[in-house]
């Protein structure tokens, strides 16, 4: 029997089970996916597939075949011998948990690079700028000097850019719900063995801020406004034409700054944005504007969606009055069981909007930016 390729990806959760796994199994790999759900973990052991499904009238669905789980928690062993025999390594699993699980991944690099010259791609699949280069460092911080030589040629770290709306799935199961739309893209001039539906780059930097700075800065426009209105879905919120109009303003923004920053092409861009709306629509999804505006400080940190592009506007003399509504009405997201959320309401009592933006997002209080975010909070505040 001929054994297959071995990809290990940390994270068993939406992305990874409905995208980057999915993606990988499809391409011929055995997928050992790592994570401390134990449930999922388990499942996955038992059935040893899954379905995704597209968020579509006729709910096209595929089998992926060929998966496995691993505890990163109870299992240090197996994953260390699963990094060992792996092509890939990716991870969906949200940026603040990557300095986790880097000490096991270093482990596992260690013990590979004693043993075996054959590469090793690490890629992070998550919304943040240089997620992959976050992770190495954390990595290259549990390393000696020597196993860090030993990793020139055989392991190599690429940033990626990756986007398909998945929403928070039944428990119960693990079939994924997906929109149709993917995208993963991924930063190297190496020759790498190819994985369907991975699109490589020589330069991420256009992708990836095109992406945060459309799809999620948008995402984030609808969530932190329709949970201020107290809608449920982002397709309910986008259906109050005051908030869609909001959105369009907002992407005018992030779109005037890319279009300068990147020489993109107007038309092209104004069409990218158009379709990103239209994704938003998708009823079929029933994405909660409280999963897509979970962790608003990691939301509001200073390189993130909304931040980072009213800095950048306002560096390049471009408006910036829309996403500063934006920044307002995350501040104003006090989902009582969003950790995040609860933290910033609790400094802002302490404390005002103004030392959360200089906390938080690296604004300072008297900043120009600042003082606009905090006259539409009190507006927003207002109408509540
Ligand atoms: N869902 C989307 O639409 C989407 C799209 C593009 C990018 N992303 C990004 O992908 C990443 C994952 O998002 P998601 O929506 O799949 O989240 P998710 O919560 O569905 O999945 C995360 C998984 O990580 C696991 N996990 C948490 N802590 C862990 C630890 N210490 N060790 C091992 N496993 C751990 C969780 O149990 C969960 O299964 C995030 O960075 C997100 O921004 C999400
Ligand atoms: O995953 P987050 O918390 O960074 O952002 C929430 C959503 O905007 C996000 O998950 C999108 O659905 C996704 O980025 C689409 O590709």
């Amino acid at each position: 029997m001929m054994m297959l390729k071995q990809t290990v990806h940390f994270g068993a959760g939406n992305i990874g089970r409905g995208f980057i796994g999915a993606l990988f199994s499809e391409s011929g790999y055995h997928v050992t996916f790592v994570d401390i759900a134990e449930q999922v973990i388990n499942k996955l052991n038992e059935e040893q597939q899954y379905n995704v499904k597209l968020a579509t009238a006729q709910e096209e669905t595929t089998t992926i075949k060929n998966v496995s789980g691993l505890n990163n928690m109870t299992q240090e062993n197996e994953v260390i011998e699963a990094i060992r025999q792996a092509t890939y390594l990716t991870t969906a699993i949200g940026p603040n948990i990557l300095p986790r699980i880097a000490p096991l991944i270093a482990k596992g690099i260690a013990k590979r690079v004693q043993e075996s010259d054959d590469k090793l791609y690490v890629i992070a699949c998550e919304n943040q700028i240089g997620a992959t280069d976050i992770l190495k460092n954390h990595i290259m911080g549990n390393l000696d000097e020597d196993t860090k030589k030993a990793l020139e040629g055989k392991v190599y770290f690429f940033n990626s850019a990756v986007d398909r709306i998945v929403p928070i799935q039944d428990q119960s199961s693990l079939d994924v719900l997906v929109e149709p739309y993917y995208e993963w893209v991924v930063e190297t001039t190496e020759e790498i063995p190819q994985v369907t539906g991975m699109k490589i780059v020589e330069d991420l930097a256009p992708f990836i801020e095109r992406k945060l700075f459309t799809v999620n800065t948008g995402h984030a426009v609808i969530a932190y406004l329709g949970y201020l209105q107290g809608k449920s879905t982002i397709d309910e919120t986008l259906a109050d034409e005051e908030i869609a109009g909001q959105v369009r303003e907002t992407l005018k923004e992030t779109g005037a700054y890319l279009v300068k920053e990147y020489g993109l092409d107007q038309d092209e861009h104004l069409a990218y944005i158009n379709k990103n709306i239209e994704r938003f629509k998708n009823s079929y999804l029933n994405d909660g504007v409280e999963r897509v505006g979970r962790s608003p400080i990691r939301k509001l940190g200073p390189e993130d969606r909304l931040v980072r592009p009213a800095t950048q506007a306002q560096k390049a003399g471009l408006s910036y009055t829309n996403l500063a509504q934006a920044i307002a009405a995350a501040l104003l997201f006090d989902h009582p069981e969003d950790e995040e959320a609860v933290k910033i309401q609790q400094m802002i009592q302490e404390n005002g909007p103004a030392f959360v933006l200089k906390n938080i997002s690296s604004l300072a209080e008297d900043s120009e930016i600042t003082k606009e975010v905090v006259r539409q909070y009190e507006a927003l505040k207002a109408r509540k």
